[in-house]
């Protein structure tokens, strides 16, 4: 069994808000972190809910650790850590009563290390939910997502109020996490310099349809720009032209190998792409 998490043409449709996830298809092999990135309302969060089965799919499997997950099934979900990005717990507990709370819903849950993370992350275990920051909050949700010990961490903006020492330390634990062979992240981020710092695979989603799923190596070395005239645009290969945005004099045309691209059209500027701007030519430029 290769994949942790295998996802194959899920479907969801929202009719009130015309809102449709459309054959979305992905998986994550063990030992790796898999980056999700779209726009605002692309439908991240709607797939994660497919996902953990908190929203029931119209169509399409979801396997996780190679089996799918039923209402009743408790095995599975204790091998899930959880974070939303927002409230995660009764804003009236203390990380204390969170602990007792946890260790009463899961088998695993280890009551030493959910302290020493909030050691780690510089939060007082007897005060109040309600008093904490917006960080703070989220790093507690993290400690506790981690402190049950499960194998796949999805995390759906759980970086995003944190500052960015804090985000670098995060990462850190998440490098950490996937050390174990047979551990996984999904990491959905509006804030892709860190993707382009942690994640294995990115897989962007545009309005509700998968657009592409790439490793990062191929992001950062391979995938690149190509700066050049419209008449120039013309004489490209359809087969070489990931996406293409016209700017006021320029064409900008994402292609996936940068090197060849230097070799077969001498002349053209190509520059190295950030995710980021990779994002922009696939959500609004053109794709042929
Ligand atoms: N329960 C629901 N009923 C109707 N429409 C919904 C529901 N949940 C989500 N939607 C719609 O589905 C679309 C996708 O939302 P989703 O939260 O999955 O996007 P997202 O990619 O996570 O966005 P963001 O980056 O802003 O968190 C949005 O247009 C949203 O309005």
């Amino acid at each position: 069994m290769e994949n942790i998490l295998e996802l194959e043409q899920v479907c969801k449709a929202f009719p009130k808000t015309n809102f449709a996830l459309d054959q979305v298809s992905f998986s994550i092999p063990y030992g790796s972190i898999m980056g999700f990135v779209g726009e605002n309302g692309a439908g991240k969060t709607t797939t994660i809910g497919c996902i953990l089965n908190t929203i029931s799919k119209d169509s399409g499997t979801v396997k996780l650790f190679g089996k799918e997950m039923s209402d009743a099934d408790t095995d599975l979900r204790e091998k899930i850590g959880v974070v939303y990005d927002g409230d995660n717990f009764p804003s009236y507990w203390t990380a204390e009563q969170l602990s007792r709370v946890m260790g009463g819903l899961y088998t695993r849950w280890d009551n030493a290390l959910f302290h020493k993370y909030l050691e780690d992350f510089r939060l007082l275990p007897g005060q109040r939910i309600k008093n904490y920051s917006r960080g703070m909050t989220m790093k507690l949700a993290v400690a506790a997502a981690l402190s049950h010990h499960p194998q796949l961490l999805v995390l759906d903006e759980a970086t995003s109020g944190l500052d960015p020492i804090m985000r670098d330390d995060m990462l850190d634990v998440f490098l950490d996490f996937v050390q174990e062979e047979d551990h996984s992240i999904l990491l959905s981020s509006h804030i892709t310099t860190d993707l382009e710092k942690i994640a294995d695979y990115i897989t962007f989603i545009h309005d509700g349809r998968l657009i592409m799923t790439a490793s990062r190596n191929d992001l950062v070395y391979n995938f690149a720009v190509m700066r050049c005239k419209e008449s120039q645009f013309l004489e490209l290969d359809p087969g070489d032209i990931l996406a293409y945005r016209k700017r006021d004099f320029q064409m900008d045309v994402l292609v996936s190998d940068g090197k060849e691209a230097q070799r077969k059209y001498r002349g053209f500027v190509v520059d190295h792409v950030s995710v980021d701007e990779i994002m922009l030519l696939l959500v609004k430029g053109e794709r042929v």
